[in-house]
């Protein structure tokens, strides 16, 4: 009799890409990885598909990649979303077709960076400032492909020690922000208004950062792990005054990483995915182990 699968939840499938880039003494740069994988990614873009297009230094490259397949004649009828006014500059100085959630709302695919990226793919985004668009745009895509080199892997989210951004309304961000610190105390976080330096030729001063919604970035900055991603997400989001967090889980299908040693693509199979894929073997209830994790490797490497 077929067996159906264990209770997996997912699964992180990984396969180095056919390039290898370790055989060159040349030390890559960091920019030089991030255009290495969004170029990787832009090869699952294919003629007819609504993409959403991610903002960043290594989104950057993605779309202009997509704007020269486009100019090439080798991508057609494509529709780009933007995720931000930035990358809506960027994809019409390209000539790419744009358009928005409310006339295409599912999306074939978006490609897009991240600050982090966990082993189970969970990601932080937002250092960009281009958070809730991102994760709006994301969310309803049915490929989400992240695009990041080899410095944005962590063992935890937040392991970086870097910020975990929150948007938040203007109205009262200090109590806000006070609140987001207070919550994630036990994980010695430290919470920060981003801003940035102005001069109006005057005088110099120190301004809030504004998104292209009109809201502020909190800086969450952690010292140890935050421990259950889920129960965090909720509690920040029930924050009255937050809009919404650069935590991203459970939305990137494939990361794209390139690093030193080549170009290496993790992809995320969700349960479903893993037990229809497992009809395809007669599994008997005794089998040996050796013949299911045999089965089930097949499984993750096809
Ligand atoms: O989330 C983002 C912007 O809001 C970016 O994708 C993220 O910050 C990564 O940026 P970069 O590719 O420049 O390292």
């Amino acid at each position: 009799m077929a067996i159906p699968c264990p209770h997996f939840n997912f699964a992180i499938s990984e396969k180095p890409a056919m390039e290898t880039l370790s055989q060159s003494p040349v030390v890559l740069v960091q920019d030089e990885l991030k255009k290495i994988a969004a170029y990787k990614a832009v090869e699952m873009v294919k003629s007819g598909m609504v993409i959403g297009l991610g903002t960043g230094s290594t989104a950057k490259h993605a779309v202009d990649r997509i704007g020269e397949l486009l100019r090439q004649g080798k991508l057609e009828d494509i529709i780009g979303i933007p995720t931000s006014t930035k990358t809506h500059e960027q994809a019409l100085s390209l000539g790419i077709p744009l358009s928005d959630l409310d006339s295409h709302p599912v999306l074939d695919i978006a490609i897009d960076g991240a600050d982090e990226v966990d082993p189970e793919l969970n990601l932080v985004k937002g250092r960009g400032g281009s958070l809730l668009r991102e994760k709006m745009v994301e969310g309803v895509c049915k490929k989400f492909v992240v695009i990041v080199d080899e410095s944005k892997l962590v063992k935890y989210i937040g392991a970086s020690g870097l910020a975990m951004p929150v948007e938040i309304v203007p109205f009262c961000w200090k109590f806000t922000a006070q609140r987001l610190q207070e919550f994630f105390e036990y994980a010695g976080c430290v919470a920060k208004l981003r801003t940035f330096a102005s001069s109006n030729g005057m005088e110099n001063c120190v301004l809030p950062f504004v998104t292209d919604n009109g809201n502020y970035l909190v800086d969450l900055y952690f010292k140890g792990d935050i421990g259950d991603l889920k129960a965090a997400s909720d509690a920040i989001l029930r924050l009255a005054g937050v809009v919404e967090h650069g935590m991203f889980l459970d939305m990137a299908t494939t990361v794209v990483v390139a690093g030193e040693l080549g170009v290496t693509i993790k992809n995320k199979i969700i349960r479903e995915e893993i037990l229809s894929r497992l009809y395809q073997f007669t599994i008997y209830e005794d089998d040996s182990p050796q013949i299911l994790v045999f089965s089930l490797r097949k499984i993750l490497m096809s």
